[in-house]
């Protein structure tokens, strides 16, 4: 246990055939390797979808023009406690690519089974696997 919670927007960003955008975190960050959901820290002052409008342009160059709220997820690593905000994203301009370098892949829901996700994450998998996907 160390530090405070970091709160965290994270966007389930969501094509036109129902694929999802998967990001994979690069050496040297939290759960280096693992397969994420695109997204970041909140910063003081902004509101989630400004956040998260924030990172998604930073982190993939994609532009959010609808997004929703689908869960939200404490979670304790033991080094490190977040709170994720998970939002749908239905709708954006642009197309996604890595600009920080990471791998970038669009993935059907159950493909998300293939991906090792952070320990956070297995309840957004969850949750994604059990929704209607039209
Ligand atoms: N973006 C993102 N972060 C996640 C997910 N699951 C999860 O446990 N996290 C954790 O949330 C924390 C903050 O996310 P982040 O590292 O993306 O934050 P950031 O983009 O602001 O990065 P930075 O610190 O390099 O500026 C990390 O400890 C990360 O491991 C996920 O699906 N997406
Ligand atoms: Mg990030």
């Amino acid at each position: 246990m160390s530090g405070a919670r970091v709160w965290v927007a994270v966007g389930v960003i969501r094509d036109e055939m129902g694929r999802i955008c998967i990001c994979q975190r690069q050496a040297g960050q939290h759960q280096a390797g693992k397969w994420e959901f695109p997204g970041g820290k909140v910063e003081a002052g902004e509101t989630l979808p400004q956040a998260l409008t924030r990172e998604l342009q930073e982190e993939i160059g994609i532009q959010v023009e609808a997004c929703e709220p689908l869960l939200a997820i404490e979670h304790d690593y033991g080094d490190k406690q977040v709170l994720l905000d998970v939002w749908l994203v239905s709708r954006f301009a642009g197309v996604a690519r890595g600009l920080e370098g990471q791998p970038l892949r669009w993935v059907s829901v159950p493909e998300l089974a293939d991906y090792g996700f952070p320990a956070a994450n297995q309840a957004i998998v969850a949750h994604l696997q059990g929704m209607r996907q039209d």
